[in-house]
């Protein structure tokens, strides 16, 4: 395994290069509140792997910040713009500016890998078919997939291949910043090592800025140029992985020295 993930660049870390910045964000359903005052900030082009206990919001923040659960107080920043204040047109342009890889690839089952990733093309660009067919198979030769599999339907594929599918489509539009919920869920561990290096290849050939919540312990050790750790509604660690490992949060050490926390941080220390 490559321990630590060596950029061309490192990303550089002024104000101007905030990506997304959410500030005293408060989300909550009837009388529980999942985030509580959270502050987090991602800056252009790193991966920042989003860590947490099961329960903890990861999913919720996620979806807040791409706009699909509703905010009771805080502010959510991408790309400089607060998008609930945004004209509807302009909120629109804004998000076309990502894309998403959720959980288990959410391909549309109906549809191949090559309509699946010409679905965002059509819902937002006015391209002629052959353009699309031509730029779905860059999307599928990007994402390591052999061209043969622009015709298949999402239930011929095998679980890692549903996922590079998903990453082209999430690649559709050519955006700047990514989200991957768990990208390497489900996937056996060579598969998810393969997929996590396809991540950082990406990442450094595209200058893509990429927000991946994971439990994956060896793409944090692997990918990640950031970690951000949320417990109890903030973020209570953020930093390099050296930071997190130092950290005397209760969870954060059994998380990272725990027994299978422990042999990889063992590791990093040699
Ligand atoms: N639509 C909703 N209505 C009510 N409660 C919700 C809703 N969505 C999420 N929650 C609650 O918010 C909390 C955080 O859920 P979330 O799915 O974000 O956790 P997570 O950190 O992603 O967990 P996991 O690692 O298990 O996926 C949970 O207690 C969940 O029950």
């Amino acid at each position: 395994m490559t321990l630590h993930h060596e950029h061309g660049s490192a990303p550089r870390q002024s104000p101007g290069d905030v990506v997304i910045s959410v500030r005293d964000l408060v989300v909550g359903f009837g009388e529980k509140l999942v985030m509580n005052g959270l502050n987090l900030d991602v800056y252009r082009g790193e991966v920042l792997g989003f860590v947490g206990g099961s329960g903890q919001g990861k999913s919720v923040l996620t979806r807040a910040i791409l706009g699909l659960v509703p905010t009771r107080a805080g502010s959510i920043r991408i790309f400089g713009h607060e998008r609930d204040k945004l004209p509807s047109k302009e909120r629109k342009a804004l998000e076309q500016r990502w894309g998403v890889l959720f959980q288990n690839g959410a391909l549309f089952s109906g549809l191949t890998v090559k309509q699946n990733i010409q679905m965002p093309m059509r819902e937002t660009r006015d391209l002629s078919q052959k353009l699309m067919d031509e730029l779905a198979m860059l999307k599928i030769e990007l994402v390591g997939l052999k061209p043969d599999a622009a015709d298949k339907f999402p239930s011929e594929l095998s679980g890692g291949m549903v996922k590079r599918a998903a990453l082209a489509r999430a690649l559709a539009l050519d955006p700047e910043l990514v989200f991957l919920d768990e990208p390497t869920s489900g996937l056996d561990p060579i598969g998810a090592a393969e997929f996590d290096e396809l991540i950082g290849t990406l990442q450094e050939t595209l200058g893509l800025t990429v927000f991946m919540v994971t439990h994956d312990l060896d793409s944090l050790y692997s990918i990640c140029d950031r970690i951000a750790a949320l417990a109890d509604g903030k973020v209570i660690a953020e930093g390099p992985l050296e930071t997190l490992l130092r950290s005397d949060h209760p969870w954060l050490r059994a998380y990272f020295h725990g027994v299978r926390g422990g042999r990889l941080a063992a590791a990093t220390a040699d």
